[in-house]
């Protein structure tokens, strides 16, 4: 697997923009919430570190990755934010449940970001088990917060730079 081969979260701070113009909406699952917990202090620690002010972080917390649709959905509606981030971490059980939530959660996020023209990240976990999930939130394969953070900010900058 690729994801064996280096830390998931290796890439140059240098290549990364100012955030410091920029406004963030942190959306954050508390299914698995030893796991989401990591991942939002990643991406929270990471929007500090690339120059975003923190009163320009809102965070808010939703029941399980499936209704972080609903939050970013609201979040966008309601808040006036360059992008937002959402974040959980879906681990498969027994049955069929974790496809369905992990597909709905990928194409509602996708659309609810095309819905507001605004880009919505992605930092949504999907394992077999809890290993691989603590091993991508700040594990050795790194820290899906923290890629998901400069993924934002890369996006609003973007954003910034087309207008
Ligand atoms: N099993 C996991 C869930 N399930 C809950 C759903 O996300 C949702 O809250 C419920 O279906 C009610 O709408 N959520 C996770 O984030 N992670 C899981 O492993
Ligand atoms: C992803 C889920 O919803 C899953 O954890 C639920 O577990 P199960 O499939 O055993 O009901």
């Amino acid at each position: 697997m690729a994801s064996n081969l280096k830390n998931l979260s290796d890439f140059s701070h240098t290549t990364v923009p100012s955030g410091q113009a920029f406004k963030f909406g942190i959306i954050v699952a508390s299914w698995n919430a030893q796991v989401t917990g990591a991942l939002y202090k990643g991406a929270y620690n990471s929007l500090l570190k690339h120059q975003v002010l923190e009163e320009n972080i809102i965070s808010v917390e939703v029941a399980g990755s499936y209704e972080l649709i609903a939050g970013a959905d609201l979040m966008l509606a309601k808040k006036q934010v360059d992008a937002v981030i959402c974040l959980g971490c879906v681990i498969q059980g027994e049955t069929r449940h974790f496809d369905f939530i992990c597909d709905a959660v990928a194409n509602g996020l996708a659309n609810v970001g095309l819905k507001h023209t605004k880009p919505v990240i992605f930092g949504v976990l999907t394992t077999d088990n809890l290993n691989q999930a603590l091993d991508r939130a700040g594990g050795k394969h790194g820290n899906k917060g923290d890629e998901a953070a400069i993924t934002a900010i890369k996006m609003a900058d973007l954003n910034t730079s087309l207008s």
